[in-house]
């Protein structure tokens, strides 16, 4: 089962708390190694790799690399009305919550006729994946399409792997989504394949493929397993990706007030989306932690996918971590970087506010991941495997670009001139300021 990391009484620096955190044995690094010559395999022969590759992880040759569009409406008819409610209760909190994100243009007045403007533009096409391996994800889809949509991007495609249950075609509630949300370009790919599909194009190899499969994007995003978030790192360069969203973590900071069931649910709940899915408890309680660990032993027996938590928990990504107090357990966390920290500590929102590393954080006892993972609003695709450090989950800031508009007049030049060819003789580069003086003689 889970086991145990103590740190009390030991003050290791950020540095060596991160080497003596839990992490997956299956790393992106050693992943990107195993899913190289898929991307270059995409890359070389298009639509004949990728029909290769579905038969090889997703059990089934598609015989439709892209959806057609009458398979979205009739899975849209075809619904359940709860769910179709459900999806749709988390596109309006999602897209109001995105509908904030937008960042505003400015103008810098910085002198009399010296103007610079900065404009975002959205990305012109974008690629986005919603994962169907183990588990299915329409709510990725919503939280990709609805974040792209309002950061105005205007040419959407999706990917998901295909179902041997479905014909080939993704499964029917993630194309039931995409019609939700009026993206009419699908794709049944899946995994690396479908990261280096957008990031270079594909051609086609059956004629209801066309000469040309798919078009390239400018920016790839949205979650999957290791060998996702491997290519996305492979690709990034070629395009611009969001995080490395890859195999999910879940970290605790719980005191004593904490309930022990509520914290062994919560873990469970992230430990159920892959083997490689991370559980940690942060505290400096050992009662919270032996509790925790007696309804673990209760509770993931009884959950339908005992065998993949009992994977994930048992494995070198899970553990309880003893600490002295939450000071320190603060210090842990932040070390950590988890995708998602719950705290559910006395001064829970305090101590959220002191955080500086964590891809969202979740306070108090009535805001569980699965709440994010939903309908909160926020955005469930965030950055793992201490990515937090450097990377913001997925929201319409990953969808634009700054533009940088200069535009000085005559006389805001002039007044410059001697200062550029000053600076510009100093860098040995004389050329960029006779540019400036070739101006005034
Ligand atoms: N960080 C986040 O924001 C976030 C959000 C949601 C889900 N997730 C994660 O997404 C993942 C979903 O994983 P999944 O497996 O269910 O679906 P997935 O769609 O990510 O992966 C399925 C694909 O993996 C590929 N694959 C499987 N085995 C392979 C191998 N040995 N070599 C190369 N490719 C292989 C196949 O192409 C298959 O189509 C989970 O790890 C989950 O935790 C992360
Ligand atoms: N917890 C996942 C992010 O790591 C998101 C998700 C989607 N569906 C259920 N959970
Ligand atoms: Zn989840």
């Amino acid at each position: 089962m889970i086991s145990r990391i103590d740190l009390r009484g030991r003050s290791l620096s950020a540095r060596e708390l991160v080497e003596t955190l839990p992490r997956a044995e299956l790393g992106v690094e050693d992943a990107a190694h195993r899913v190289a010559p898929i991307v270059d395999a995409v890359r070389a022969r298009g639509a004949e790799a990728l029909r290769e590759y579905a038969e090889r992880f997703d059990g089934v040759r598609p015989e439709h690399l892209r959806v057609p569009v009458d398979a979205l409406a009739s899975a849209l008819g075809a619904l359940d009305p709860d769910v179709r409610a459900g999806l749709e209760e988390a596109i309006r909190r999602v897209r109001l919550v995105h509908a904030a994100q937008r960042p505003q243009d400015f103008t810098v007045e910085i002198a009399p006729g010296a103007q610079v403007r900065q404009r975002w533009v959205p990305v012109r096409r974008v690629g986005l994946y919603a994962p169907g391996g183990l588990a299915v994800y329409p709510s990725s889809v919503v939280m990709n399409v609805v974040a792209a949509q309002e950061a105005g991007v205007r040419s959407l495609a999706v990917a998901s792997p295909p179902q041997k249950e479905n014909g080939g075609l993704p499964h029917p509630t993630i194309l039931a989504a995409c019609a939700l949300l009026g993206v009419d370009e699908v794709y049944a790919v899946g995994g690396a394949q479908a990261v280096a599909m957008f990031a270079y194009g594909a051609a086609g190899s059956e004629p209801q493929d066309g000469d040309v499969l798919c078009e390239p994007v400018d920016v790839v995003t949205g979650p999957g397993n290791v060998y996702v978030a491997a290519a996305k790192r492979l690709v990034r360069g070629v395009v611009g990706i969001d995080a490395e969203a890859g195999p999910t973590e879940i970290a605790i900071l719980a005191d004593a007030t904490a309930d022990p069931g509520h914290v062994a649910t919560d873990l469970i709940s992230q430990a159920e989306h892959d083997p490689l899915a991370a559980a940690v408890l942060v505290t400096p309680s050992v009662e919270l932690a032996a509790a925790v660990e007696a309804r673990l032993a209760d509770l993931v027996t009884a959950t339908k996918h005992a065998a993949r938590v009992a994977q994930s928990l048992a494995g070198p990504q899970s553990a309880i971590v003893l600490v002295d107090d939450l000071e320190h357990g603060l210090r842990v966390v932040d070390a950590y970087g988890a995708e998602h920290l719950e705290i559910q500590a006395d001064g829970a929102a305090a101590l959220a506010e002191r955080v500086t590393s964590a891809g969202a954080i979740f306070v108090g006892p009535w805001s569980p991941v699965s709440l994010g993972d939903y309908m909160a609003g926020s955005n469930h695709v965030l950055p793992t495997g201490g990515c937090a450090h450097f990377s913001s989950g997925l929201g319409v800031h990953s969808y634009v670009k700054a533009v940088q508009v200069i535009e000085y007049d005559r006389d805001a030049l002039e007044d410059l001139a001697d200062r550029i060819v000053a600076v510009a003789n100093d860098e040995d580069l004389p050329a960029h300021g006779e540019a400036v003086r070739a101006r005034f003689v």
